[in-house]
């Protein structure tokens, strides 16, 4: 990225803490003016006290020196503060921002990476985006303040030697940027290395058990070892050029330092500075030579901020599924009463792969819909795209003539209630599960129903904390929390991914009760279970990527 460019959008950035960089800003002008006393005070120590040899001079002076001293140390407290504030604050929005948008990508990408690979990555690049509300750059700040003051204070002692001092500048820019470049190489290398670790902990996170079962922790460990090996290797060699760079610094400057004495002596021996002069003079000129250290540390901080922003910026560029001002133009579901589906040629793909080839069919309201067809016929997608978690590519699918995706997104998808073959059940109680922390509403049928029976044997009834995943209770347990869930919810249509397959006779039996008794418009069922089959008003096969319809279970079974 062009550095211009890079300081503006790292402007645009930051300007949303604007009145947090307003408040710093006025304390470094504070502590500026104060340092910039500092030295020249510090002279007529020397030369009007010392020399004079009046004690009330010299007290005077040493007490003004002391009290300006604290009084900018107070202002650099306080600066401390917001810094500390706004560094916390930045982080804080930033990983909401993280979180929202990653929750509302398109499936695809949750797909392909993964959401903790993706959330890491983001906030990876956000940790290293932090340096520029973080100590480091907040230090470079004030320095470049202090050092506008020292700049004044040294050239009302001596401009020559000023001057002299000012070349230390372009000397350590010189050093930094040839530098810089490899920061950035090797800043852009660890965060792809890191990117690589974030996917691999994503998988790891989710095979806890089939580690266990395989006896994989070696090849585990030896995987995770060289994956950080391989971070150590491009962190040695970034450290390695930040420190190099520092030093190189710090050569110069202790070269053009030492350098003072001589010109020094020579301006104290042709009587154009005093003695004083050049004490103070040689004890603020590290004063001034601190600040441009920063100022070159600033190029370095920016080598690593650019690959960070850059990594940042590819993440926020990722598609959400619907965006806020997308949102006006489309159509809300919350007055949506009756629901008519048309689904009309609608074909799909994988990348290449075709899945689903002109299919057409209705659903309507009182529909009990069964959907079969081999494994890997593509009966999921078709709900996904049901569900738009992927988007139409040829054909349509209308609700109540319109087209599904001129639907407000978040409002059309509270019309489907979803029972996913494996459905996730966050950690929390039965019934935080059950009301969705609040969202939903338990009515006494509810928690009447058989299905629920065995929350009674339960340690603390409703109020049992399920464990991490569902880890506390059974997988048919956990089935009929998502039934009752998607049963409490206001959805008009309710859809069942092989809802049976975690339980026992008597349990289907209660199932197929609460079905026949289930008041939702639609319900769509995805099954090879007879009973269920039998359930149906419409049988819907997928085979060699059409469709084949039947009215009846009888028809379906005379077709084998
Ligand atoms: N995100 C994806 N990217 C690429 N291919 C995919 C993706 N999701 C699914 N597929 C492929 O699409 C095919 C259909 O998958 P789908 O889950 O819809 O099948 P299904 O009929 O529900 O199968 P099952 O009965 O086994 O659950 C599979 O062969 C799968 O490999």
């Amino acid at each position: 990225m062009k550095n211009r460019k890079l300081y503006s959008k790292i402007i645009s950035l930051l300007l949303a803490y604007k009145n947090y960089i307003l408040g710093m800003s006025l304390l470094m002008i504070f502590i500026t003016v104060g340092t910039a006393f500092i030295p020249l005070l510090q002279q007529e120590i020397v030369d009007s006290g010392l020399m004079s040899g009046d004690l009330g001079i010299l007290g005077t002076l040493v007490l003004m020196v002391i009290a300006l001293t604290i009084i900018t140390n107070l202002a650099s407290l306080f600066q401390s503060y917001l810094r500390i504030n706004l560094n916390a604050k930045f982080l804080k929005d930033k990983q909401v921002e993280v979180l929202n948008h990653s929750l509302k990508l398109k499936m695809d990408y949750i797909k392909n990476d993964g959401l903790v690979q993706i959330i890491k990555d983001a906030e990876y690049a956000l940790n290293n985006l932090s340096m520029l509300t973080g100590e480091e750059m907040s230090n470079t700040l004030v320095q470049i303040f202090k050092f506008i003051g020292v700049f004044i204070g040294l050239i009302l002692i001596n401009w020559k030697l000023t001057l002299f001092l000012l070349f230390v500048i372009p000397a350590r820019i010189f050093v930094a940027n040839k530098l810089g470049k490899h920061v950035e190489k090797y800043q852009m290398d660890t965060l792809m290395i890191q990117k690589g670790i974030h996917g691999w902990e994503d998988d790891i996170y989710h095979s806890a058990t089939e580690v266990k079962l395989w006896n994989l922790y070696d090849n585990k460990c030896r995987e995770y070892d060289k994956l950080l090996q391989n971070r150590n290797t491009a962190i040695k060699k970034l450290s390695f050029f930040i420190v190099l760079s520092d030093l190189l610094g710090q050569d110069i400057q202790a070269l053009f330092l030492n350098m003072l004495y001589v010109l020094g002596g020579i301006l104290i021996w042709g009587g154009e500075l005093s003695i004083g002069g050049i004490v103070a003079f040689i004890t603020y000129a590290t004063y001034l030579l601190e600040p441009i250290g920063f100022i070159a540390n600033l190029r370095m901080i920016f080598s690593q901020v650019g690959p960070a922003f850059n990594m940042y910026e590819d993440f926020l560029s990722y598609q959400e599924e619907e965006l806020e001002r997308e949102k006006k133009n489309k159509i809300s579901c919350c007055d949506v009463e009756s629901v008519d589906f048309r689904v009309q040629n609608l074909s799909f793909s994988f990348k290449n792969r075709e899945l689903l080839q002109s299919l057409c069919f209705d659903i309507k309201e009182g529909d009990r819909i069964a959907i079969v067809g081999e494994n890997g016929s593509g009966k999921s997608t078709l709900l996904n795209i049901f569900l738009r978690f992927y988007d139409l590519q040829e054909g349509c699918i209308t609700l109540n003539g319109k087209v599904i995706s001129d639907y407000e997104l978040f409002s059309y998808r509270d019309l489907f209630s979803v029972i996913m073959q494996n459905p996730y059940l966050f950690r929390g109680t039965v019934k935080d599960n059950l009301t969705l922390f609040g969202k939903n509403e338990l009515t006494q049928e509810i928690l009447d129903n058989k299905l629920l029976d065995f929350v009674e044997h339960l340690s603390e009834g409703y109020d049992t904390d399920i464990g991490s995943d569902a880890s506390h209770i059974s997988g048919g347990e956990k089935q009929k929390i998502a039934l009752m869930r998607a049963l409490a919810s206001k959805s008009k249509i309710l859809i069942l991914d092989e809802p049976t397959a975690a339980y026992d006779k008597q349990s289907e039996k209660e199932f197929l009760d609460v079905l026949r008794g289930c008041n939702k418009k639609i319900i769509i069922l995805i099954t090879h279970e007879p009973k269920l089959l039998q359930f149906a008003n419409k049988i819907i096969e997928i085979e060699n990527m059409q469709i084949k319809q039947y009215g009846s279970y009888k028809e379906y079974q005379e077709s084998r």
